[in-house]
């Protein structure tokens, strides 16, 4: 019989400027074959961003249209605007075996737990001090300072939640942390196949 691969989950989350972005893409050449999940959002698309690859930007009256239908695996209220993942592509990329990479917030980590532990691995990033983090969004100048203000004060709640996490990457530079990232991320693959321990155990057993 042969031994059926199923996927696994890595979580990455971190406040607002926190570098997930950064991280996943200077990683993503050292980490083989994974499923980035794109998600879906009110939010209104920054300069740059593009429809279908940073996120589904979509209104309101649409997201909560999916929330009714039973669309999400989940999805939260971050920062004044809706986010949440699709459950469709994701159960698909799982079923054929791959790695899925969440850039979710602590609440959707959360869901993601209660719903596939068995398969799920986490890690929290963040800049050193608060005090970086925030020279950071001011650098990006991506938003508006109201909305930098309020990524801020969410950022002293969510680092709150780090000890919810397997593993914490302190985004001191670039480098080290997406070494380090490359490392969690082989983690999360040895826990592909945990949903068929009954199967592996046939097998294993002849
Ligand atoms: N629960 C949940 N959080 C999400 C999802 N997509 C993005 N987020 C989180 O929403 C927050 C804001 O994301 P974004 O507006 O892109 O800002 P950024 O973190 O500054 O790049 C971040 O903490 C993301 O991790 C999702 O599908 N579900
Ligand atoms: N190690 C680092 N040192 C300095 N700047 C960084 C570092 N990592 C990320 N940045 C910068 O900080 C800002 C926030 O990073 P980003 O990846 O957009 O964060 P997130 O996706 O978590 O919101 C970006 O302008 C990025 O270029």
């Amino acid at each position: 019989m042969e031994r059926v691969k199923k996927g696994a989950i890595l979580v990455l989350s971190g406040p607002s400027g926190a570098g997930k972005s950064t991280i996943i893409n200077a990683a993503s050449g050292e980490i083989g074959e994974f499923y980035f999940s794109i998600s879906t959002t009110t939010r209104k698309p920054r300069e740059g961003e593009k429809h279908g690859r940073e996120y589904f930007f979509v209104s309101k009256e649409e997201f909560e249209e999916d929330i009714k239908a039973g669309n999400f695996l989940e999805y939260a209220e971050v920062h004044g605007n809706y986010y949440g993942t699709s459950l469709k592509p994701v159960r698909e990329a799982l079923n054929s075996g791959k790695l899925v990479i969440f850039d979710i917030d602590v609440q959707g980590h959360r869901l993601v737990r209660a719903k596939m532990n068995d398969i799920t691995t986490s890690a929290f990033i963040t800049p050193p001090t608060l005090k970086e983090l925030e020279k950071r969004l001011r650098d990006r100048s991506t938003d508006s300072e109201e909305v930098i203000k309020r990524r801020i004060e969410n950022a002293k709640e969510e680092i709150l939640a780090v000890g919810e996490y397997d593993f914490t990457i302190i985004n001191d530079t670039v480098d080290e942390a997406a070494r380090e990232f490359v490392i969690v991320a082989k983690a999360a693959r040895l826990k592909q196949s945990r949903e068929d321990e009954e199967a592996f155990i046939a097998h294993w057993l002849g």
